[in-house]
């Protein structure tokens, strides 16, 4: 592994009963780097998120995650993340724990997600955006060196989406977290990401250079058109294996 590879997939396929997912996925993903996974709908980003979790395990293939320097483990934020309604928002990110540190920990992050007024708020007092936040506050409580995002904004409107965009961006680089974000939004992938690799076909991806100026929109509109062009085309037109 290279010394800066933290996510190296090698040669992944994943089958579910007759139904090829995945099919010889090559990618090395670097510590803190932020890549989004774009594509068609039964491309595999889904597949491809729960094996590098470890939630599913390949047909064939590996995927190595570099202990050394993943000293939690990976952390995962879906669309749907249910936070138990039962508990508080604080109590959703230390479970009850009575540990003074745990309680702060919680504290912090609630603060980094702009919600330390919110602390005692049950989750059916929240909105969409703040049930969210708490929900990627919750999945950093355990300091994770790798955070993959499922499709995490797809139900918020398109202003608070994009504060949530900005809002996780700033704590990914922030923490040095190498990210990985399925997503269907092609804007939002030039927005945010690094890198962009775009799964076509269950076989075939293409990479490409995410903008590194998201203040600058026609740069990220120029990346958005390309990733689309690429989506869309019936071959991609550059292919890289990492
Ligand atoms: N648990 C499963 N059992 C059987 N087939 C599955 C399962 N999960 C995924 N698949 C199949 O694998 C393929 C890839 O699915 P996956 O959910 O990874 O795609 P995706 O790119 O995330 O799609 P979408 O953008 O629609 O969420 C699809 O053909 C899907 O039907």
């Amino acid at each position: 592994m290279k010394t800066n590879t933290m996510i190296k997939v090698n040669n992944i396929g994943k089958t579910y009963n007759n139904q090829i997912a995945l099919q010889s996925v090559n990618l090395d993903i670097h510590n803190g780097e932020f890549v989004a996974l774009v594509g068609m709908s039964g491309g595999g980003k889904s597949t491809l998120l729960r094996l590098i979790a470890g939630l599913e395990k390949p047909t064939s293939g590996s995927i190595d995650i570099d202990k050394t320097k993943s000293k939690s483990l990976v952390r995962m934020m879906f669309q749907e993340d249910r936070l138990l309604p039962w508990m508080t928002v604080i109590e959703n990110l230390s479970f009850k724990s009575k540990k003074p540190e745990d309680i702060k920990h919680a504290k912090e992050l609630l603060d980094l997600v702009e919600l330390n007024d919110y602390a005692d708020h049950y989750p059916n007092q929240l909105s969409g955006g703040q049930k969210q936040r708490v929900a990627l506050a919750r999945a950093l409580m355990t300091d994770p060196e790798i955070l993959l995002l499922d499709e995490p904004l797809g139900a918020l409107d398109a202003l608070t989406r994009r504060k949530m965009q900005d809002l996780i961006l700033d704590i990914c680089k922030k923490q040095n977290l190498t990210t990985v974000l399925v997503t269907h939004d092609v804007d939002e992938a030039a927005r945010m990401a690094d890198h962009i690799v775009v799964m076509k076909d269950s076989t075939n991806y293409f990479e490409t250079d995410g903008p590194k100026d998201i203040r600058n929109p026609g740069q990220v509109g120029l990346v958005a058109e390309k990733v689309l062009d690429a989506i869309l085309e019936e071959k991609p037109h550059v292919m890289k294996t990492a």
